[in-house]
């Protein structure tokens, strides 16, 4: 079984690598969603794979890294599409049984990492 957890942080960024003109080229900013995916057995005792307080837990650091920054200043995001910043807090994230992690930058556009790029 699969729980998850979802978070939003504010955060300001621009894509350095975008052809000239682009909008994403200038400076904007998201309320970006991320959702933390853990896989696991349902423990016969509590009941759950694992507390949801425990993946907020986990997450905080990289939360309080990220929550109401300039994400280009931030060392690993100076490119900071949906997808480098999937994969930066999957390689910070210490969380047991860790199975997905989504990031939405737009109600309509976001990206899932399963770890494999
Ligand atoms: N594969 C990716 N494509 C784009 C990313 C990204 O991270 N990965 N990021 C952007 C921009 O940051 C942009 O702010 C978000 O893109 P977009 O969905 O185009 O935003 P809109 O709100 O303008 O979407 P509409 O649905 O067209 O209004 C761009 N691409
Ligand atoms: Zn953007």
């Amino acid at each position: 079984m699969e729980i998850y957890k979802e978070f939003t942080f504010e955060a300001a960024h621009r894509l350095p690598n975008v052809p000239e003109g682009h909008k994403c080229g200038r400076l904007h900013g998201h309320s970006f969603k991320v959702t933390i995916y853990v896989s696991g057995e349902v423990d016969s005792t509590t009941g759950w794979i694992m507390d949801f307080a425990d993946i907020k837990a986990a997450f905080k650091p990289l939360y309080d890294r990220l929550d109401h920054y300039y994400l280009n200043d931030i060392e690993g995001l100076e490119n900071p599409t949906s997808e480098v910043i999937a994969m930066w807090i999957w390689d910070r994230l210490d969380l047991p049984g860790l199975s997905k992690i989504m990031v939405n930058e737009t109600c309509t556009s976001g990206c899932v990492y399963t770890g494999k790029k």
